[in-house]
């Protein structure tokens, strides 16, 4: 028999991490689920042969300034202009929810249904294994092999969520977009005499937002619709070429606005990039399920806290100078910073959103872009300040709570609000570069946190970095070996190389310990299938069955073997 292989890795430390016996365990313990038919895939040629190509499988849907400004106080007119026209208090008037970041709310009018909650199984993707201090320099577990699950988790969610689709709508195709789902839900209101008129968005017009698929591509897409909207100029719709050419990964990209009747009405239709379960800042900050509901920034937090809250700000404060760099360099205006156009997609990461709508709608107002560009600072320091305050009405004190940000947090902190809100003390009009020079240590601060990030990223990507390749030699093997409808076929099962591929499976699987035991050793099998798909020179010793006859083979001859046999079984097929 076949001695044990030398491994790194220690048979106790996979002991508890060898994936049969934990999973059937967990399965034992989970309640059998209705679960949908299994996904159909189609491993065909395209696949063995290394192509990219992937069949889509079917997924079951479920519902839901170097200056300081110490001794100056704000310039009172720039408080009191409100450059959107912004009321914090509206959003909380237009529920809104993201259909995918809550459960089913029996209110909401599109997702009663309960038929079609189907959640993945997402208690298999559990951190399992004897913890790391138990392990030995040279010892690994099976999760160090593989996808941080939390990151695997986040991925699935956001696919999961990009794939869904609303069974039984019957929303309209728009365009050359089709399968809508609309994302904010507007809820249930009482009809006849306590009806309520609809409630108006941001932008004066009942505003609906839907993820859409394009038949173009066959990416999701945002689909934003504004209610009762006519065109009067045609030039106006024009404005949007000239946003398409804004590439900043702090702005929602807009691929193109439209006007339609599909829906019974003059609508105008803003097309944008979808990010998955993003949430707005006003439903992470001041929404009913914020996080940062009940606390109370400053006094009341301990030092580091302060300092956890000052590092998001300026992250924030990074993100939305980069995005405004870009847009003001461009010749254009934001208009939309306010925490309900601005999205979180993921931890600290935003992007402004819904850009190029204000310009639309108000084109015939026709104000100076320098005007529109200064209105910008003012919100993109509302913002901040609310944020810092944990209150969307800080602006209503400003004083109060300007006093507040330089108690709490560092001066540099005032000394950019100061600027945003009051401009350069030479009295000119703000310009990004010298707001990003005032910052320009908290730039290279997140910089730094970004490249931090990406090494993350790129030492958790080549975890899974030989994946693909060895589920397909896996997958040949399966098809090779133990096939029943030749297993009296002398010449297939008996010889030659289907006789060494068995007796290869049975070294790389069915190893066994002095005492008989088997050895479940996955880095064995990793390296074994590593080498097996290199075709590497290295020899090894396989043994037959009955334990009388030896063979040496490389795995370059393996490798041989596998490739014949299973063009032999393509041509058969
Ligand atoms: N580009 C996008 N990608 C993914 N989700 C988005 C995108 N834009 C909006 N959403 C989702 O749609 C929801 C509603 O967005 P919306 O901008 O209408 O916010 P709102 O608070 O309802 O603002 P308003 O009062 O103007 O309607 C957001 O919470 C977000 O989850």
């Amino acid at each position: 028999m076949a001695s044990p292989p030398q491994s790194k890795l220690s048979t106790k430390a996979l002991e508890a991490a060898v994936f049969t016996p934990r999973m059937s365990a967990l399965s034992a313990a989970t309640p059998p689920m209705s679960n949908p038919p299994l996904p159909q895939l189609n491993l065909m040629d395209p696949m063995m042969q290394g192509t990219n190509t992937y069949i889509q499988p079917e997924i079951p849907p479920f519902p839901n300034l170097s200056q300081t400004f110490d001794g100056m106080s704000i310039d009172q007119t720039a408080l009191t202009q409100n450059p959107y026209d912004y009321n914090p208090v509206a959003p909380q008037q237009h529920q809104q929810v993201n259909p995918y970041a809550h459960q089913n709310n029996p209110n909401d009018v599109y997702y009663a249904q309960q038929s079609y909650s189907q959640p993945l199984q997402y208690h298999l993707y559990a951190p399992l294994g004897p913890h790391k201090q138990n392990l030995l320099s040279y010892q690994r577990t099976v999760h160090d092999l593989f996808l941080k699950d939390s990151i695997r988790e986040d991925l699935q969610k956001k696919a999961e969520a990009t794939l869904q689709i609303l069974p039984n709508s019957t929303l309209p195709n728009v365009d050359s977009y089709h399968s809508l789902v609309p994302l904010d839900l507007h809820v249930a209101k009482p009809q006849g005499k306590n009806a309520q008129p609809q409630p108006q968005s941001t932008f004066g017009h009942t505003s609906w937002v839907y993820k859409a698929t394009s038949n173009k591509d066959g990416l999701a897409y945002i689909l934003r619709r504004l209610e009762g909207f006519r065109l009067s100029n045609e030039k106006a719709i024009r404005v949007v070429e000239h946003w398409k050419r804004v590439l900043n990964a702090n702005v929602v990209t807009v691929h193109d606005a439209f006007t339609t009747r599909v829906f019974g009405d003059n609508s105008i239709v803003f097309v944008f990039d979808y990010f998955p379960l993003s949430q707005t800042l006003q439903d992470i900050h001041f929404g009913p399920n914020s996080r940062y509901q009940n606390r109370h920034h400053g006094a009341h937090q301990n030092q580091t806290q302060n300092a956890n809250t000052e590092h998001m700000l300026w992250s924030y404060i990074v993100q939305i100078a980069s995005a405004l760099k870009t847009i003001h360099a461009a010749g254009l205006a934001a208009r939309t910073i306010q925490p309900n156009k601005i999205l979180l997609t993921n931890k600290n990461r935003i992007r402004i959103n819904c850009c190029s709508i204000f310009d639309v709608l108000h084109f015939e107002n026709g104000r100076p872009l320098l005007e529109l560009q200064q209105d910008d600072y003012i919100a993109f320091g509302k913002l901040i300040l609310s944020i810092a305050c944990n209150n969307p009405h800080a602006m209503h004190n400003a004083q109060k709570s300007m006093d507040f940000i330089g108690r709490t947090f560092t001066p540099e902190l005032k000394n950019f609000l100061l600027y945003v809100f009051n401009g350069p003390a030479s009295g000119g009009p703000r310009t990004m570069d010298e707001l990003l020079s005032m910052i320009s240590f908290q730039l290279i601060q997140n910089f730094d946190s970004s490249l931090h990030q990406n090494d993350v990223l790129e030492s958790q990507f080549s975890k899974e970095l030989e994946n693909g390749r060895l589920v397909r030699l896996l997958c040949k093997f399966g098809f090779i070996n133990e096939r029943p409808e030749f297993a009296h076929d002398h010449k297939w099962s008996e010889t030659g190389d289907r006789y060494l591929i068995m007796l290869l499976r049975d070294y790389i699987f069915h190893q066994v310990d002095e005492a008989g035991n088997p050895v479940l050793d996955l880095v064995h099998v990793l390296s074994c299938l590593n080498k097996l798909d290199a075709g590497t020179d290295e020899r090894i010793m396989l043994v037959s069955r009955d334990e009388q006859n030896c063979l040496i083979v490389s795995f370059r001859e393996l490798k041989r073997a596998i490739e014949a046999s299973y063009s032999e079984l393509s041509k058969r097929g």
